[in-house]
């Protein structure tokens, strides 16, 4: 009876003490199965994690890569770690079998306001020649003239829209007014249709492969005028009243405004203070030197890029190849300024 009756004061000494316990273990319990779940379900909703469903058959065949052996005549990284793509940097194969599983859509705005529609035609010949070939595309074409919009034909999975906007007598203002048009562009419609976006001078054309390397979360270019330059010789606005404003001892490199690109949020919240602060100039009666370009310079030296491309793809027709420079990828046409723009 002793034992019976000790066994019951003990269980319920047992049950009252160890009620926290069993609901810690209940509650470690459901944390631990919820984390897995998360965990489980997180991974596979990141599109970063390639999810090799059938083992078995997949193999992936690429050179084998090397630690000690790359291009040593040019840099491929920022002081930030941000790669630099410059060609013989990556493997085209294996960036693709990388992204392409991800089944990504890459918007592309190309403004062709004015006389500027002349360059559609080659623009985007081209770049359904060598620009993100294999991949969801969309192209916004912004144009005051939609009726001369060239027919062109598209790839499969590539789409274009025409999108009418206003012209302008200004080119400044064209040019400009590009930040805002993508902004609400993107709050309209891009953010529901794309996963990357890449805005592009239409004054250009693609010569080679433009690719799933050049993706990332925010993505400039190297401008091909300046990068042998120092930084107090960057045409950065020098003047400190303007929000675009950059003394003579900062600057990483001078970033071209022919291209922006990355993610879509990215580049939204890029086109959004760059506008913001464009009016605010222009509020102050202040235009920026190379208006767009030079917010952008300015953004991107406090919010520095993921991923900066090389020259490769910016190039100039006018400007002769240089060593370093083995492709060129994407290059702007010589054009006569003062006959294709409304104003000198
Ligand atoms: C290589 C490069 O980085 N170029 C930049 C540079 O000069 P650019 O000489 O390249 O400027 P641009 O005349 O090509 O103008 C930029 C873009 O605005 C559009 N446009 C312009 C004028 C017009 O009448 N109609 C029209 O549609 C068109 O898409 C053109 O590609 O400086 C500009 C800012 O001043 C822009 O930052 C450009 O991107
Ligand atoms: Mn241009």
């Amino acid at each position: 009876m002793k034992y019976f009756g000790d066994t019951i004061g003990g269980t319920m000494r047992f049950s009252s003490n160890a009620k926290p316990y069993v609901l810690l273990v209940i509650a470690g319990t459901v944390l631990l199965l919820g984390y897995v779940y998360f965990s489980f379900f997180s991974e596979r909703l990141n599109r970063d994690i390639p999810i090799d469903e059938d083992q078995k058959s997949t193999r992936l065949l690429y050179k084998q890569p090397s630690v000690l052996v790359g291009r040593t005549d040019v840099v491929a990284v920022t002081p930030w770690l941000a790669p630099i793509v410059w060609e013989g940097t990556f493997d085209p194969v294996l960036v693709d079998n990388i992204y392409k599983p991800m089944n990504l859509t890459i918007a592309t705005t190309v403004f062709a306001i004015g006389k500027y529609v002349r360059f559609l035609q080659d623009f985007l010949e081209t770049a359904e020649e060598h620009f993100m070939v294999g991949f969801h595309v969309r192209y916004y074409v912004f144009t005051d003239r939609p009726h001369d919009v060239p027919s062109v034909n598209l790839s499969q999975g590539r789409h274009l829209s025409v999108i009418q906007v206003p012209g302008s007598n200004r080119w400044q203002e064209i040019s400009a007014r590009r930040m805002e048009i993508i902004q609400t562009t993107i709050e309209r419609q891009i953010r529901r249709e794309a996963d990357y976006i890449f805005c592009l001078d239409v004054d250009s054309k693609f010569h080679a492969r433009w690719g799933s390397e050049s993706l990332g979360r925010l993505v400039a270019v190297i401008h091909p005028g300046y990068y042998e330059q120092t930084r107090d010789r960057f045409p950065y606005e020098r003047r400190p009243a303007s929000t675009a404003y950059i003394p003579m001892d900062e600057g990483d490199y001078y970033y071209g405004g022919a291209m922006i690109g990355g993610f879509v949020e990215d580049v939204y919240t890029l086109t959004k203070v760059c506008r913001t602060r464009f009016e605010e100039d222009a509020g102050n009666s202040i235009e920026a030197a190379w208006q767009e370009e030079s917010h952008l310079n300015r953004y991107l030296l406090y919010n520095k890029p993921s991923k900066v491309l090389s020259p490769e793809y910016l190039w100039q027709d006018f400007k002769a190849k240089t060593k370093e420079v083995k492709v060129i990828r994407f290059s702007g046409v010589i054009k006569n300024y003062a006959e294709v723009r409304p104003n000198v």
